[in-house]
């Protein structure tokens, strides 16, 4: 059973404090400070962690402290060395880590969970995309995550979990420790859209109530009836001072300020709800005893702390007055301002005891503190500061959290007979943290501001990881020269043991006292396991399977100090800009869909540095090289994420080009195949024209008359030319043979050549020679397409059709030119042949066409047929019909393929 403790007696804590030579930090004017009785950490600190299996600790006084009866000198020493002794052999407790799995929401799209819970405390995470036959699919990147693991959890409590068993199997504990005087921490970790938030703060629907609403309403309705007169309040971490009258008044509410109410009229709509859902739950406390009840809403933004119930005015010295007009704000938007706070360590007089250690903990200067009396009166508070934290932008932009809000509750408590004694007061304190979401940025496209606060965010779980695993090493070493005690001599070890680097961020700063003091720590693993982060949650699951293996109740690792001289802090935190104005829309849909948004300028001034911090509370680092080490790894990681970053950005630019280049390149090519189509079929035209040309020229086309007028004057000038005659003679037969194998008239540059030309002489006779020599060079031109057999015509040359048309049509103008003329030997008679089957063979072809209206091939000599564009435009006449010939069929063929 606890009783109370008296300035002055008895060596427990509370009453060494009050011996301490060093005088506390200056309080404001008028109030006077005292040191409150703390959670006991010294003799009975070995009784207490036992009890704490348990969830009660009784209090210790002087009267049941074993050092009672020492003598002052020796209590001090007794104690410390008690505390030593106690640091080597307490009960540890380890981290609580308990995993929340998210249940599917109806609107958001369905996909395979890659967690699979196993029993109560473990759970299997595999990698969907992973095949299972050790190929996975395509990824960005090669992921080191390996792709099925089984995490154990100190429970797991599966999507269908209520709010109210949540709260009662995870944090009433932590409750119940509060109101006996412990310390403790609650912090939610995970990914964006895990539920953090729904489970801190809760959700819309009836019995959603969060844990820290839930929580409030168990306080209040404990300590029904036990309320003290709130003479005295605490201060910085373990600081009691006499309260201040303004401590009970609340804040002023930002919709105080016309203007600023006007802009978040909406957003204050849905605070009537607050006492829709109670949580019942009542602790039996001894009733000697009063309690007050304090409330403070931090947030770690951007490396920065904001107290969020500080007052939110427009600062209407730098703003111009904002119009309802929308546009109007955007061009003059509310200017607020708010100053970041500053993280002082705690003073040693206020501290568990002046022998080192205990006075490591650190406290946010500035953050206030206000009393409330009631659930109703403190959730309002706790909205309130919601509010300031959406108006300050962290979720104004999008619906995710990008900083870590912190709601402490603070109870100070005293025995009813000793009102006026406040140094018999117990300090103990309840921190609850939405931590933000441990996303990785190359998911969610992050650039400018964004980039930065991703990653201070990370940078800060960063930290709270590299926390953790310092923790866990030391423990482990201390344990291990625990169960060897002959080996290595312990304070050997202890001094031996790694800097824990908690100031490297501001968020391990201002937690640090949990881990290293006494305080139960809870950690709340929440996991949407339909998201398709894998690789993010598989490093959550990581993180927690760490943070089990710490243990909180010993301070059994050294801890950094603030570094006096200013030139010696971080690099990365001396790097944040002085004061920064972000840029900030607030948006809502209201209840008739219409979606209101209001345009905000913060100004976030950086936090001032007392000159006059004494040397107590600044003291040199322990081992400045450590702190160096620490502070270089901490760069280089930071640098690592962003060349992460960078490469993600650059490998979608690469993509991004290559993807244009083949684009390009297919382009080109398409275009030079149609060129070269194109220039294909002028070709094939000029050939054609240029046939037509000769043929037309050797008159082998035109009216029948001119024909047979053409052949009569080849007989005449044959009569002359006797000695070619027998050339002729001799090579008539093979003539026809090769003709009948020759797809044109222009076929073979050899023999073919030798009888066209002299054909022509024949036909044309001297006069005609201009046109011979026209027929020369389409026939050198021709090369030596001309000399290829006539199954290649079929392919590649326009003569193909004539070519088909070969042999019997040929042969059978040849016999009726034979028979006609009656001389088969005369060349003339050959060359007329020729001509007349040449001649044949078009008209024929225009017959099978039924291009001619009689069906005669070629009765009507008044309608001339040219059978390309060419010869129409040089013979073109009205009287003149262009019929697409064969070859001109065969062309348009070639053009399709
Ligand atoms: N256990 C649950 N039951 C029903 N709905 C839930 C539960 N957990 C989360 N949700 C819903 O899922 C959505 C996302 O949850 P929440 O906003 O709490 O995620 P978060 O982790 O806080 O995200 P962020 O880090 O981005 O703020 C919300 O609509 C919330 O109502």
């Amino acid at each position: 059973m606890a009783t109370r403790s008296k300035v002055g007696a008895a060596p427990t804590r509370a009453s060494t404090r009050t011996k301490t030579p060093n005088p506390p930090p200056t309080p404001p004017t008028g109030i006077k400070t005292i040191r409150a009785r703390l959670p006991s950490k010294t003799t009975a600190q070995a009784e207490v962690s036992k009890t704490r299996t348990t969830g009660r600790k009784p209090l210790v006084n002087r009267a049941n402290s074993p050092d009672a009866k020492l003598p002052a000198a020796k209590k001090v020493a007794g104690t410390r060395q008690a505390r030593a002794d106690h640091s080597l052999t307490a009960e540890r407790e380890p981290v609580m880590a308990y995993l929340r799995i998210r249940p599917h929401l109806g609107d958001e799209p369905m996909s395979m969970p890659y967690l699979a819970p196993l029993s109560d405390t473990s759970v299997q995470m595999t990698d969907i995309s992973h095949d299972g036959s050790g190929s996975s699919k395509p990824h960005i990147r090669v992921s080191t995550v390996t792709p099925s693991s089984i995490y154990k959890f100190s429970h797991v409590f599966l999507p269908e979990t209520q709010q109210a068993e949540f709260f009662a199997k995870t944090t009433l504990p932590l409750v119940r420790d509060l109101l006996d005087g412990q310390n403790g921490l609650l912090f939610a970790y995970g990914v964006t859209n895990s539920g953090k938030t729904y489970t801190i703060q809760g959700g819309n629907g009836p019995d959603s109530a969060g844990i820290l609403p839930r929580t409030l309403d168990v306080i209040f309705n404990s300590v029904e009836g036990l309320h003290s007169d709130g003479r005295f309040r605490p201060v910085r971490l373990y600081g009691v001072e006499e309260a201040d009258p303004s401590d009970f008044l609340p804040p002023t509410d930002p919709t105080d300020e016309p203007r600023l109410a006007e802009v978040l009229a909406e957003h204050l709509s849905d605070t009537d709800d607050i006492d829709i859902d109670i949580d019942p739950t009542i602790i039996k406390l001894d009733r000697n005893y009063e309690y007050s009840i304090w409330i403070s809403y931090a947030e770690v933004y951007n490396e920065k702390v904001y107290d969020l119930l500080a007052e939110v005015t427009e600062d209407t010295s730098r703003s111009q007055i904002p119009r309802s007009n929308t546009n109007a704000q955007l061009a003059h938007p509310l200017l607020l301002t708010r100053k970041a706070l500053t993280v002082k360590p705690s003073p040693a007089s206020d501290a568990l005891d002046e022998s080192g250690p205990g006075s490591a903990g650190k406290y946010i200067a500035g953050l206030r503190y206000f009393r409330v009396t009631g659930a109703a009166q403190a959730k309002a508070l706790v909205k309130l500061g919601q509010l300031h934290r959406r108006v300050f932008g962290t979720l104004a932009n999008s619906q995710s959290s990008r900083s870590h809000g912190m709601v402490t509750i603070k109870i100070l408590r005293g025995h009813r007979g000793d009102r006026d004694d406040p140094s018999s007061l117990q300090i103990s304190r309840l921190t609850l943290v939405d931590l933000a979401g441990s996303e990785r940025t190359k998911h969610t496209q992050t650039t400018g501001d964004r980039l930065k606060e991703a990653g201070n965010i990370n940078k800060s779980l960063m930290v709270l990881g590299q926390c953790m695993e310092v923790m866990r090493s030391n423990q482990k070493r201390l344990a291990q020269s625990l169960a060897n005690p002959g080996r290595t001599d312990t304070r050997d070890v202890k001094r031996a043991l790694a800097v824990v680097p908690f100031r490297h961020s501001k968020l391990t700063e201002v937690l640090m006292d949990y881990f290293v003091g006494d305080g139960r720590v809870v950690m709340i693993v929440n996991i949407n396991p339909y998201d398709t982060g894998f690789e993010e949650n598989s490093h959550v699951m990581k993180f927690s399977a760490l943070a089990r293996e710490v243990s909180t109740t010993v301070n059994n690792a050294p801890v950094p100090r603030v570094q006096t001289n200013p030139s010696k802090r971080s690099t990365v935190g001396s790097a944040l800009p002085r004061a920064v104005t972000r840029k900030v829309t607030i948006s809502s849909l209201l209840p008739n869909k219409k979606l209101s948004e209001a345009h905000l300028e913060v100004l976030e001034e950086d936090e001032v540095r007392e000159d006059g911090v004494s040397e107590e509370e600044d003291d040199e680092p322990i081992n400045p090289l450590v702190d160096a080490l620490f502070d270089e790894i901490e760069d280089l990681r930071l640098r690592l994420y962003e060349a992460e970053m960078r490469c993600v950005i650059v490998e979608a630019e690469t993509r991004e080009d290559v993807m244009k280049e083949m684009e390009a390149r297919m382009r080109e090519i398409e275009k030079t195949y149609s060129q070269r189509l194109m220039s294909e079929v002028e070709r094939n035209e000029r050939k054609m024209d240029a046939k037509i040309d000769m043929l037309h020229q050797a008159g082998l086309i035109g009216s029948p008359q001119k024909r047979r007028e053409l052949v009569e004057e080849g007989e005449k000038s044959g009569e002359i030319e006797d000695e070619n005659v027998e050339i002729i003679e001799d090579s008539d037969e093979s003539a026809l043979s090769e003709a009948s194998r020759s797809s044109s008239p222009l076929d073979g540059k050899g023999k073919a050549k030798t009888q066209l030309e002299l054909t022509s002489n024949r036909m044309l006779g001297e006069t005609n020679s201009s046109a011979q020599s026209e027929i020369e060079q389409m026939t050198e031109e021709e090369g030596s397409v001309e000399d290829d057999p006539i199954t290649e015509y079929d392919e590649s040359d326009d003569y193909a059709p004539l070519a088909k048309a070969k042999s019997r049509p040929f042969k059978m103008a040849d016999k009726a030119v034979a028979k006609g003329k009656g001389k088969v030997g005369n060349p003339t008679a050959g060359t007329g042949r020729r001509s007349t089957r040449t001649v044949s063979l078009l008209e024929k072809q225009i017959k099978d066409l039924s291009l001619l209206e009689d069906g005669t091939g070629g009765t009507d000599d008044s309608v001339t047929i040219l059978p390309n564009r060419k010869a129409r435009a040089v013979y073109g006449g009205p009287d003149v019909v262009f019929v697409p010939g064969k070859g001109d069929l065969d062309t348009t063929k070639k053009k399709k393929r």
